[in-house]
């Protein structure tokens, strides 16, 4: 069923596990997303970046959403990095059930400002809001205290902010960081700082820059033709500690990249003859679905749809 972000991540929090929030560009990722979420019994996000929607547009929200309203399990479509008050009205006469704006990068009265405008508007349509405070970003264990701190979220700031916002769900900048390259070794994610957040503040916590970059996939891509660098992400251990902190929304949207493409290129490789779009879209779908299923695992939404 299509629900609310609310519907999915208050219970998360108060259960101390997470819920995946992965994004979507096209119908075989949408795919991979909800059926394993009903064959896990798990609720889920499926998130649309400002980008997916200039690429797959109403067509694709379609999809979404008619999977989601046929689905078993509660599913919300989710706005990514809203950029404006614009785009997040923009999603939601799309049909989207959750937005994000992101004004993070405005000074803190600035965000406060845009963030209450999109709240007060998606409040009055039943739509939730997740916004963020701090600057997402790989940090690196040894910088500075003080350098950390000019990036990551100030608790004592963030109680501020929520409670001059409305925000339903926040994220929250704690070290992570988009893309396949969070750091060095096992990059850092500041657990102490989202337990003393979660302290302070009751609403479901967000991690932005969450996939797991797991090795093995990252050398399968290598050994399909692909070329990456030290790719590297976020110990499926710290995430788990996260959710026990309130942490409640996980993104991930770079191991599915990696999953699909390493697919296709398998096939591909394989077999340089094939050119039906099943045969090569297929495998790379169900590849998606075990990097799904073994974040849902990991996050410990299973069975608590
Ligand atoms: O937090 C994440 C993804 O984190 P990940 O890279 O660790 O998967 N996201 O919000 C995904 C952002 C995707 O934006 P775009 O479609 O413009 O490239
Ligand atoms: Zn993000």
């Amino acid at each position: 069923m299509l629900v609310t972000g609310n519907d999915i991540l208050i219970p998360a929090r108060a259960g101390k596990y997470a819920v995946g929030a992965f994004n979507t560009n096209n119908m075989e990722i949408t795919q991979a997303i909800i059926h394993t979420a009903e064959k896990l019994r798990s609720p889920v996000m499926v998130q649309m970046s400002e980008g997916a929607i200039k690429y797959g547009g109403q067509d694709l929200a379609d999809i979404v959403i008619d999977l989601a309203q046929r689905s078993t399990v509660p599913v919300a479509l989710h706005l990514d990095h809203g950029s404006s008050y614009d785009s997040a009205l923009k999603a939601i006469k799309m049909g989207f059930t959750s937005v994000m704006i992101d004004a993070s990068h405005y000074p803190f009265e600035e965000n406060v400002h845009e963030t209450r405008r999109v709240v007060e508007a998606a409040h009055a349509m039943g739509i939730s809001v997740e916004a963020e405070l701090g600057r997402l970003g790989g940090i690196e264990e040894h910088v500075v205290v003080d350098e950390k701190d000019a990036f990551l979220t100030d608790p004592e700031e963030a109680v501020k902010f929520v409670e001059e916002t409305g925000t339903d769900y926040l994220a929250i900048a704690i070290g992570t960081s988009h893309g396949a390259y969070k750091g060095k070794g096992r990059p850092f994610i500041d657990l102490a700082r989202i337990k003393r957040i979660s302290e302070l503040v009751s609403i479901p916590l967000v991690a932005h820059g969450s996939s797991g970059v797991p090795a093995e996939l990252v050398q399968r891509f290598r050994d399909a033709g692909g070329e990456i660098g030290d790719a590297v992400g976020i110990a499926d251990e710290d995430l788990q500690q996260a959710a026990q902190y309130g942490i409640a929304k996980v993104n991930v949207d770079t191991d599915l990249r990696l999953a699909m493409t390493t697919g296709v290129r398998e096939v591909l490789k394989k077999n340089p003859k094939e050119f039906d779009p099943r045969k090569i879209f297929g495998p790379a779908r169900d590849l998606m679905s075990q990097v799904v299923e073994h974040k849902m695992r990991v996050l410990g939404s299973v069975g608590k749809a």
